[in-house]
């Protein structure tokens, strides 16, 4: 009996599967890609990978397969491409706004907030949160960050002349500190108490997304908890964590908004309530309506957890991967530390003001730069709602198309030297222009580009300037093995040594020079990162 009905059943599905892929399969035909197995694909190909070597492998596909590789997951059909038009395309037209299925694994934590929606509800959503990056908004954040980092020197004290060491955990909790502060105006002191669970929480899912993100078959989540039952248990245990924490703010801070206006402390009116206390992300979404209607705690949890996800582990993967670089390069470390005293001051408990933050374009190139290399967010996926055509290369709808950002900001037909680390390149490289504006895309480009980018770089400049006043960056420690997991990572850390500016007179520019002439020489100094 068995063995008719997989007789019958299994040629069905074959053949089912045939018919569902031929008018694909031939209308893409001229696109390269690994051969692919009936029913799975490629879905082997991927699965044998682990986290680590996700950036190789896509690297070896690119070199085989040329600017845009075909190819099968189970019954989806995916496109990766660097290939600067067809990116153009699909980032910049409302046609293409809709997630990539990469993006499915967030959903647990995230829900439907700002990040994962689509249609109306994303641009009901994203006309609403725009706001919160007001200049002024803004000016009071640089306030927050100014503090935090101002703790991240003292923790970072203790490594003073000691020994490499890996400066990554140290700016992920300022940044969580950062985030949790300007996002939901509570201070969760992540850098006081590592252990506190909510930020381990956040570890523990950007964990989990990212295995789930890279085996294409643990989307489903019955073969999950089938195959990773202590994984799925975690998982639903961080997410618990993640969700009460948000829930509890949510409910705080709307009863004393509420007797706030009651005692009239605060009216409605925007600007009355940003000169009474600092304004948070928060605060938008509680006083937001939607056709007369005000947002219910679910959509606005889901709104504050894509915030504390997309604000703090990118900013941490830009911040310390600069750190990296700049410890490798003393010349260009020396260049940045002489812009931070002319426009800061030498005085290094003073915290920086905004506009002096912005005005530090030298450190602004060199952000960018080690963003060019090490892009935070390592790729992007939309899903084609529409077919695209470009020449003879057909794209249908329902594809899933995905950037892989590290290769896209490396291509060397667009930047010069490109696995060279040159900040001059900003200043000197055409690449802005119109034809290539495409290929540098650290933030995304287009109606769904990162709405957090002026806050990232704020709290980026902030953070590194700080850092610099205190410290000067040696090139010890091992080279990191970078993977691209939900952000950028480095398998091994990012290992830097630091030195007191104390043992360096800042009023005397001979004596930097002398303690920057006594960095110990090592192993990539100067070298192609
Ligand atoms: C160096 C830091 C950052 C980088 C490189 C970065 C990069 C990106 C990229 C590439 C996207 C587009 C994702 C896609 O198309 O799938 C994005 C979206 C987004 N980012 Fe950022 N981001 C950073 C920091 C931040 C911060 C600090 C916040 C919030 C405070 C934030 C909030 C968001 C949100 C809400 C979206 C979704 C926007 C939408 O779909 O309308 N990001 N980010």
């Amino acid at each position: 009996m068995l063995s008719t009905i997989v007789l019958i059943v299994i040629p069905v599905l074959l053949y089912w599967n045939y018919i569902s892929r031929k008018r694909r399969n031939e209308l893409t035909s001229n696109i390269p890609g690994p051969p692919a197995y009936p029913f799975i694909g490629n879905l082997f190909v991927l699965q044998l990978r682990s986290v680590q070597d996700t950036i190789d492998f896509l690297k070896g596909f690119h070199l085989k397969y040329g600017k845009t590789v075909r190819l099968w997951i189970l019954d989806q059909l995916n496109f990766c491409t660097v290939d600067p038009k067809l990116v153009e395309i699909i980032l910049t037209s409302p046609k293409y706004i809709q997630k990539g299925s990469l993006y499915d694994h967030l959903k647990v934590w995230l829900g439907n907030g700002l990040l994962l929606s689509n249609g109306r509800k994303w641009f009901q959503r994203r006309r609403i949160i725009t706001p919160t990056f007001h200049f002024k908004i803004l000016e009071e954040f640089s306030e927050v960050m100014d503090e935090q980092s101002h703790i991240l020197v003292d923790k970072l004290q203790k490594h003073s002349w000691t020994e490499a060491f890996n400066i990554e955990p140290y700016i992920t909790l300022c940044a969580l500190d950062v985030i949790s502060e300007t996002a939901l105006g509570t201070k969760i002191n992540a850098q006081m108490d590592p252990s506190c669970e909510y930020a381990q929480a956040v570890h523990t899912m950007s964990y989990i997304v990212m295995e789930r993100m890279v085996k294409p078959y643990l989307k489903y989540d019955l073969i999950f908890s089938i195959l990773y039952p202590k994984m799925k248990k975690a998982e639903v245990k961080a997410s618990r964590i993640l969700h009460d924490f948000t829930e509890h703010i949510i409910e705080d801070r709307r009863k004393l908004l509420l007797e706030d206006i009651k005692a009239n402390h605060v009216d409605t009116d925007e600007a009355e309530m940003t000169r009474k206390r600092k304004r948070t992300l928060l605060d938008v979404l509680l006083q937001a309506t939607i056709q007369g209607q005000p947002l219910s705690n679910n959509d606005i949890r889901e709104e504050v957890d894509t915030f504390t996800f997309e604000g703090h582990d990118t900013t941490t993967a830009g911040i310390s991967f600069t750190l990296y670089c700049l410890s490798r390069q003393p010349e260009v470390q020396e260049k940045v530390f002489s812009e931070i005293r002319e426009v800061i001051g030498n005085d290094k408990t003073k915290p920086a003001k905004m506009q002096e933050l912005q005005d530090l374009k030298y450190l602004e190139i060199v952000i960018k730069e080690s963003m060019r290399l090490y892009p935070p967010v390592p790729m992007i996926a939309r899903k084609l709602e529409e077919d695209i055509q470009i020449n003879d290369k057909f794209f249908p709808a329902g594809s899933d198309v995905t950037i892989p950002m590290f290769l896209l900001m490396r291509d060397p037909e667009i930047f010069s030297d490109p696995d060279h680390f040159k900040p001059e390149r900003f200043f000197t490289e055409k690449f802005s222009e119109k034809a290539t504006a495409y290929s540098y895309i650290p933030f995304s480009a287009g109606p769904r580009n990162c709405i957090g980018q002026k806050f990232a770089m704020l709290e980026m400049k902030c953070t590194v300037s700080k850092i610099l006043r205190y410290f000067e960056l040696l090139p010890m420690g091992e080279e990191p093995k970078t993977t691209a997991n939900l952000v950028t990572r480095s398998t091994n850390g990012k290992s830097v040594q630091t030195w007191s500016q104390e043992k360096c007179t800042p009023h005397r520019p001979d004596k930097i020079i002398d303690c920057h002439g006594a960095i110990p020489t090592a192993k990539g100094q100067g070298q192609s990162i």
